[in-house]
């Protein structure tokens, strides 16, 4: 799959991902192209991440604005790594160029942004996907598999899941996308949005294709100056199960060693702890018995630890959809994106946070 995308951090963990040696590749992806904003970034980012990667994708074309990009002719699928506020006027510039599109999550700043999106993407005819890596590990689906199918721990009653990346937003540049409420700063967007995916696709059996909306109560806290919201705690209840989901994220807290319980899913039989450094990045999880005396239980470990971060996943996926004409992912289609935002602006309206362009309407 031929690809397109700025620099930055997430670009470069995509491409150090995507060029990475492996035995069970489905796709063979080759970056094609690099665009940023000067072609002095776009240079250094090829000769830092792609310095060792498989010839085709060792001297993609350098572009020093992301028209580049879009007009390349070479280039089938554009990969958006910008801050949250920049996704639907990239999305919308790739598409109106006539290109494929797989772009980071947030999928925009609010739903109304990604309706615009998918409707522009739709008019043309092209492809377009939230990069939402965690819904692309086979951990997740196999994880879904002995909820629902097997029904190891009897009846799913709950799931709480924390998400906590410190940042230090008081001495961040003004630029930063952590801390430019303009760029889409806050903790919800950025981290929150993996705590709640958790929740949706671990208490609702119907996820992606007939999905429950739950009911959420939420607050938000906000930084010193009282505009970036750092703290997010959302309580969701499924009408039609009684499930509640338990989800929290924090960018004032620091995450504890590197694997840790990131998720916990509570059923009448037992309860399934899922284990890695952040919940963005599970590597585990173990079954365990209901826990009925004074020690922990033995459990039953699943483990996908990989040489790969994971973005494999999601990058095969999408090349498996572009070659069987598919203009939506089937694990993450657009109405999916759309509910996720949904729940995402419900969750900010009652935390009071907003981004300036919703306090000009
Ligand atoms: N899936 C995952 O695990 C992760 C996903 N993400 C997601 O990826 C996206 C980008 O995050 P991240 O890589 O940390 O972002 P960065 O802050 O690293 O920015 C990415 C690129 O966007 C451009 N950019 C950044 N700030 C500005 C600005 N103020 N004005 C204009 N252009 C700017 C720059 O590219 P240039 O100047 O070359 O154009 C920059 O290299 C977000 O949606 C985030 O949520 C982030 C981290 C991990
Ligand atoms: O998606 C993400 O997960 C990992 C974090 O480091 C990052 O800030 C965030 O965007």
């Amino acid at each position: 799959m031929p690809v397109g995308h700025p620099t930055g951090m997430i670009s470069s963990w995509f491409v150090s991902d995507l060029v990475m040696p492996r035995d069970d590749a489905k796709a063979n992806h080759i970056i094609q192209a690099v665009a940023g904003s000067t072609i002095e970034k776009s240079r250094e980012f090829v000769a830092t991440y792609l310095k060792g990667a498989p010839s085709a994708s060792a001297q993609p074309a350098v572009y020093g604005s992301y028209d580049g990009v879009y007009n390349d002719p070479n280039v089938d699928c554009v990969y958006i790594g910008s801050p949250h506020a920049f996704h639907k006027r990239h999305c919308l510039a790739a598409i109106a160029a006539g290109k494929n599109v797989l772009c980071e999550k947030s999928f925009a700043l609010s739903a109304q942004e990604a309706r615009e999106v998918f409707a522009a993407a739709e008019a043309k005819g092209v492809y377009v996907a939230e990069a939402i890596w965690l819904r692309h590990r086979p951990l997740v689906a196999d994880l879904r598999r002995i909820l629902y199918e097997d029904k190891a721990i009897g009846d799913v009653f709950r799931t709480t899941a924390d998400f906590k990346m410190y940042m230090d937003i008081a001495n961040a540049p003004p630029t930063s996308r952590y801390k430019d409420l303009s760029l889409g700063a806050g903790s919800l967007l950025d981290i929150g949005v993996y705590v709640l995916n958790w929740a949706l696709l671990t208490l609702d059996p119907g996820v992606p294709d007939h999905p429950e909306t739950p009911v959420v109560k939420a607050v938000q806290s906000f930084d010193a100056s009282g505009t970036i919201e750092v703290t997010t705690s959302a309580v969701l209840r499924f009408a039609s199960s009684g499930r509640q989901g338990v989800i929290t994220c924090s960018t004032e807290q620091r995450q504890r060693g590197k694997s840790s319980v990131i998720v916990t899913v509570d059923g009448t039989d037992g309860f399934v702890e899922v284990e890695g450094s952040v919940p963005s990045h599970p590597q585990s999880f173990t079954v365990y018995p209901a826990w009925t005396g004074d020690e922990k239980p033995a459990g039953r470990k699943y483990d996908y630890a990989r040489p790969q971060q994971g973005f494999i996943y999601e990058a095969d996926n999408t090349a498996l959809d572009l070659a069987a004409g598919r203009k939506q992912s089937p694990i993450m289609p657009w109405a999916e994106t759309v509910r996720v935002l949904e729940i995402m602006d419900d969750i900010r309206q009652q935390g009071g946070s907003t981004y300036p362009h919703e306090k000009k309407a």
